[in-house]
C-alpha cells in the first residue's frame, strides 16, 4: 500500500507515559485519543497520515523490532534487553531527556566485603563449595546480566526470572541478589540493598525509536519527516539558550565562543550585537568568558521553545538507512 500510515507507538501506562505525553504536546504534536476514554488507538492533530497505537514501553519495543509499528517511545534499557540485533532492526533515533533510570547490580547491604564485581567474582567462585547451589541472581533483564557478567567473568551463577517486586527477593529468599532498574534509589535503599561499585550495567533514558523492519509508504515517509523536524526542533529548543552581549568585538568574541563553547551565531549579527546559540551545558563557563574575557557588561540568557533549521540530517539519515534495508 502506498498510503499506509505511519504508526506511531506512545506508552499508554507506567513511569514514561506522562512525560511521553507532554513531549508530544510540545513538539507541536498533539495526541489525541480517539472514541472512549479506554480507546487503544489515536491520532496526531493536524498529521492526517499518523495513527497512534497506546502500548506498554516493553510492548512498543516488541512491536517496533517485529515492524508492526513504525515509530515508538520507549527505554533504551527495553530495546538493549529484548532485541539482541537492535542497531541492524531499530534506529534509536533521539534520546528525549526523560525516562532517566539506571540498570544495575545490587546485593543486600550486609555483604560488607563485596563492593566490586570482582568481590562478586570471588562470591560467586566458592558459593557452590560454601552452600551447595548456585549463586542466584533474580531480575527481568535476564539478557543484560548474561552479558555483563560474562564480560566480567562471573560464570558461577544461576538467574532466577522476576517478573515484579525484584527487590525483595533477597529478603523473601528468592535469590541472593538482584539485577532491576533504578532513578532515585529509594525502593533498593528499602530493601537493604547496595548498588555494586562498577555494577551500572546501563544508564537509561527514553528515545524516540525507529523500526526499519516496518515498510514504510510514501505517505508514512512523509509523516516522518514532519515528526523528526518538529522533534528536532523542540530537542534544539532544550539543549540550547539563547545568549545576547554587548561586546566591543561581535565578530571576534563570536570566533571565540565557537571554538570554546561551540556555540553559533545563526542570524549573524544583527546591528552589531552578539547573538550566540549555546549548548545548555556551556552557558556559564561562556557567559563568564563574554564578560572576563570580552568585556561585557551584560549577559542575558533565555531559553528556547523550539529552533527548527533548515535541513534535517536526522531524518535523512534514517531515510538513508530505511531505503537501504528496502533495497538490501
Ligand atoms: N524508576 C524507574 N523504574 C523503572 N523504570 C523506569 C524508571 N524510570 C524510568 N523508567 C523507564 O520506564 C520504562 C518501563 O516502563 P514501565 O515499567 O512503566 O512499563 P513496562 O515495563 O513496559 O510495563 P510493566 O512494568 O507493566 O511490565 C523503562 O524503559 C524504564 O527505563
Ligand atoms: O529507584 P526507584 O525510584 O525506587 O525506582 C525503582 C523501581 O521502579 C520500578 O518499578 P515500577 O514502579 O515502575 O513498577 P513495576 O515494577 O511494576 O514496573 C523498578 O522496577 C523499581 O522497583
Ligand atoms: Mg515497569
Amino acid at each position: 500500500m502506498t498510503d499506509a500510515p505511519l504508526v506511531l507507538a506512545v506508552p499508554s501506562k507506567g513511569r514514561l507515559q506522562e512525560n511521553a505525553n507532554a513531549f508530544f504536546a510540545r513538539a507541536g504534536l498533539p495526541v489525541v485519543q480517539q472514541g472512549s476514554e479506554r480507546s487503544y488507538r489515536g491520532r496526531i492533530g493536524g498529521l492526517p497520515d499518523v495513527e497512534v497505537a497506546f502500548l506498554s514501553a516493553s510492548e512498543i519495543t516488541r512491536e517496533l523490532a517485529a515492524g508492526s509499528v513504525h515509530l515508538g517511545i520507549t527505554g533504551r534499557d527495553l530495546v538493549e534487553e529484548e532485541v539482541s540485533d537492535f542497531a541492524q532492526r531499530l534506529d534509536l533515533v533521539l534520546p528525549l531527556g526523560f525516562g532517566h533510570a539506571d540498570v544495575v547490580v545490587a546485593v543486600p547491604e550486609a555483604w560488607i566485603d563485596v563492593r566490586c564485581m570482582a568481590d562478586l567474582d570471588d562470591v560467586a567462585a566458592d558459593f557452590r563449595s560454601r552452600h551447595s547451589r548456585w549463586l542466584t541472581v533474580a531480575t527481568k533483564y535476564v539478557n543484560l546480566t548474561r552479558r555483563f557478567f560474562t564480560h566480567h567473568g562471573i560464570a558461577d551463577y544461576r538467574i532466577v526470572e522476576s517478573l515484579g517486586a525484584t527487590e525483595g527477593a533477597p529478603a523473601s529468599g528468592a535469590a541472593d541478589l538482584i539485577v532491576d532498574i533504578t532513578s532515585t534509589g529509594s525502593t533498593l535503599a528499602a530493601n537493604a540493598l547496595k548498588i555494586v561499585g562498577d555494577g551500572v550495567i546501563l544508564q537509561s533514558e527514553a528515545h524516540l525509536v525507529a523500526s526499519l523492519s516496518a515498510t514504510w509508504s510514501g505517505a508514512a515517509r512523509g509523516a516522518l519527516r514532519t515528526i523528526i523536524d518538529r522533534i528536532e526542533a523542540e530537542s534544539a529548543g532544550r539543549s540550547l539558550r539563547e545568549i545576547r552581549a554587548d561586546v566591543a568585538d561581535p565578530e571576534g568574541a563570536a570566533k571565540v565562543a565557537a571554538d570554546r563553547f561551540g556555540a553559533t551565531t545563526p542570524f549573524g549579527m544583527p546591528s552589531g550585537h552578539l547573538l550566540l546559540h549555546c549548548p545548555a551545558a556551556k552557558v556559564y563557563a561562556c557567559a563568564e568568558w563574554l564578560r572576563t574575557g570580552a568585556g561585557a557588561r551584560t549577559v542575558a540568557v533565555s531559553r528556547l521553545d523550539t529552533v527548527f533549521s533548515a535541513t534535517s540530517p536526522l531524518a535523512e539519515h534514517l531515510l538513508g538507512r530505511i531505503d537501504g534495508r528496502a533495497r538490501g
